[in-house]
This record gives structure tokens, C-alpha cells and sequence, in this order.
């Protein structure tokens, strides 16, 4: 009897963890800490490190079961998101309406007694802007839902350096930049293999609306773009040898990926791609915070 309690509450506790979309929050909060590493010289106070790294999480959790929330009716109808606690019936709306809003409230708790106001209210901002903004008002209206919406989850390296510093400087902000150039071509590579779900879903995504070629060229003019951008630090000192190595490779590595999808377009080519970009960010963040505590300057 007991151990059938465990097993029920386990499982229970499984199905709020799904909603918080473990895998994505978890690269969202690996480049708001390496934001928080890259404002200070040596290492951040661990009060901020602490406490700063927790509340981004926990908002983020809340923000993606936000997203589950609103989103149930569109995920009960596509292959991928169909096994989501709330199509499957196995959290309400009003459970997961509490575990947002319990979630997202301790995180901004934390982030205002332990860290500095200008990181919680920052961080309250970037909720807003994914749970409200994209997912209820762009997401559903236009093509361009994710290049807008792209500004929420750019902004976590802008919530470390705030949590670090209590400021908001010029090289956070092109941290910044490079995750809002990355993420149209992270996004329209799934999208361009998915592109029947999201009909289906009824949802104006570019491939939906525009057709492949047009979401293939943007996809190949945001790439090159990204690249320009992650060049930026170079220019402005805070990448040195490291970095600008680190960068070109991994960046003329996504162009390559992005101009073969434009030129001869297969799905697995596709889902590499999406793949790929994961990859690319995750690297690129790390490589910058070996060149900050490895610096070879140019
Ligand atoms: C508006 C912005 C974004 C959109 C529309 C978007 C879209 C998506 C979608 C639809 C998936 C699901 C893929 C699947 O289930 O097969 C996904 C996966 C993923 N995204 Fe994004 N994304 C965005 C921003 C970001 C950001 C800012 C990050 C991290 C910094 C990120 C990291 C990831 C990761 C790590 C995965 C893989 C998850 C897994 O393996 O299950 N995404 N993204
Ligand atoms: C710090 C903080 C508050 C961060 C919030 C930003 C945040 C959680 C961004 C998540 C990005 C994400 C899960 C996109 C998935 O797109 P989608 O929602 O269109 O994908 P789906 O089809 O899988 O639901």
C-alpha cells in the first residue's frame, strides 16, 4: 500500500516536471550562468550564483507549463507534443494553472530577496514575454510569432549578468543579440520537417505560410547573420584567440548546414540541422567562458 502511495506520488510528480520542458530550460539556464560567470572577473558571489541560477529556472519552468496551459488544444492535435501531461489527461488545467503560478512565484521570491530587484523584475518580463506575449498573442497571429518571441529567450544571459552585477551592460546585451539572431534557424529547421503538424495545428508558422523555399533562404540569411553577430564580442574585446576560433568554426559549420537545406532540401537534412543548432549554442556559450578565464587577446 505504501509503496503504491511512492510509486502514484513519483508519477505525479513526473507529470509537473513534463510540463516544465526540462531539456530546453535547462540549455536556457546554461546561458544565463554563463552570463553571471562572464560579468565578474574572477567568480560570481555564490549568493547570486546560488540563488540567481535557481530563480531563472524555476520562472523558465513555470513560463514553459504556462505555455502547456494555454497551449493543451494545439498539443493534443501534433505527433510531438501529444503525450503532454494535459492532452493526455493527466494534470487539469487548474493544477497546472497553481504549479505555474507556485513555481513561477517562488523563483521570483528568490531572485528579489537573494539576488537584486532589477533580475527579478527582468526575469518577471521574460515570463511575460514567452507566456503572454508569444505564446497567446504572437504564436497563434503571424509568421514572424518566433523571431519576436525569440527576444524572451534571448534574454536569460542579460538575467545572469544582471544577477551578477545588478546592472545591465553593452556585452550582455550581445549575448543577447546572438541568441535572438540563432533562434529563427533553431526554430525553422524543426519547423520545415514538421511543417505538416503545424498546418494541421492550424498554427502560421513560415513553412505553413510561406512556403519551404522562402523559409529555407531566411533560414540561410539568419544563419549568416548569426555569424556576423557572433563576431560582435571580438570587436568589442570580450572574445579573445579562443573565441574567434571557437566561433568561425562553429558558425561556418551551421552556414554549411543551412545552405545545403537551401540548396537540396531533405527532412533528415533538416532535423540534423535543428540538431545541430542546439549543439552550436551550448558550444559557443562554453567556448566564451574558456576564453574568459583563458584569455589570449587579439
Ligand atoms: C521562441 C523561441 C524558441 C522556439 C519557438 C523554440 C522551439 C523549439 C521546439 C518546438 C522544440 C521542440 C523540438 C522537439 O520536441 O522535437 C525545441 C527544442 C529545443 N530548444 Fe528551442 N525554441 C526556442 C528557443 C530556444 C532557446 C532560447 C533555447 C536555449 C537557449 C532552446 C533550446 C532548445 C533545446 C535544448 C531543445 C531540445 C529539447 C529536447 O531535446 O527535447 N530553444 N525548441
Ligand atoms: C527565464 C525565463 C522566464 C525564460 C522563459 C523563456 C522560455 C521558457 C523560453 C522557452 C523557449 C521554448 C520552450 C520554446 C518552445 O517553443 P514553443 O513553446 O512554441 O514549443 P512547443 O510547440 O514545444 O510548445
Amino acid at each position: 500500500m505504501e509503496s503504491l502511495m511512492i510509486q502514484g506520488a513519483a508519477c505525479r510528480c513526473q507529470q509537473f516536471l513534463a510540463l516544465c520542458k526540462l531539456r530546453v530550460v535547462s540549455l536556457i539556464v546554461f546561458t544565463a550562468v554563463i552570463g553571471m560567470f562572464l560579468a565578474v572577473p574572477g567568480w560570481p558571489e555564490w549568493q547570486a550564483l546560488w540563488a540567481g541560477t535557481l530563480g531563472i529556472a524555476l520562472v523558465a519552468g513555470a513560463a514553459a507549463a504556462f505555455n502547456c496551459l494555454v497551449e493543451q488544444k494545439i498539443d493534443a492535435v501534433m505527433a510531438r507534443t501529444r503525450a503532454r501531461p494535459l492532452p493526455r489527461g493527466e494534470l487539469t488545467s487548474t493544477q497546472t494553472l497553481m504549479f505555474s503560478g507556485a513555481v513561477g512565484g517562488a523563483g521570483l521570491f528568490l531572485l528579489n530577496q537573494f539576488v537584486n530587484p532589477l533580475t527579478m523584475w527582468l526575469t518577471l518580463a521574460t515570463f511575460v514575454g514567452y507566456a503572454v506575449i508569444y505564446t497567446v498573442l504572437l504564436k497563434p497571429a503571424t509568421p514572424q510569432n518566433i523571431v519576436i518571441g525569440g527576444a524572451s529567450g534571448a534574454m536569460p544571459p542579460v538575467l545572469g549578468w544582471a544577477a551578477a552585477t545588478g546592472e545591465i551592460h553593452h556585452d550582455a546585451l550581445l549575448l543577447f543579440l546572438i541568441i535572438f539572431a540563432w533562434t529563427p534557424p533553431h526554430f525553422w529547421a524543426l519547423a520545415l520537417y514538421r511543417r505538416e503538424e503545424y498546418a494541421k495545428a492550424g498554427l502560421p508558422m513560415l513553412p505553413v505560410t510561406h512556403g519551404e523555399p522562402y523559409t529555407r533562404l531566411h533560414l540561410l540569411l539568419y544563419t549568416l547573420l548569426l555569424f556576423a553577430v557572433s563576431m560582435l564580442p571580438v570587436g568589442t574585446g570580450m572574445g579573445g584567440w579562443i573565441y574567434l576560433i571557437g566561433a568561425t568554426l562553429l558558425g561556418a559549420r551551421f552556414i554549411q548546414y543551412a545552405w545545403r537545406l537551401h540548396r537540396a532540401y531533405s527532412d533528415a537534412l533538416a532535423r540534423q540541422t535543428f540538431r545541430y543548432s542546439i549543439w552550436y549554442l551550448s558550444a559557443l556559450f562554453a567556448i566564451m567562458l574558456v576564453d574568459h578565464y583563458i584569455p589570449i587577446p587579439l
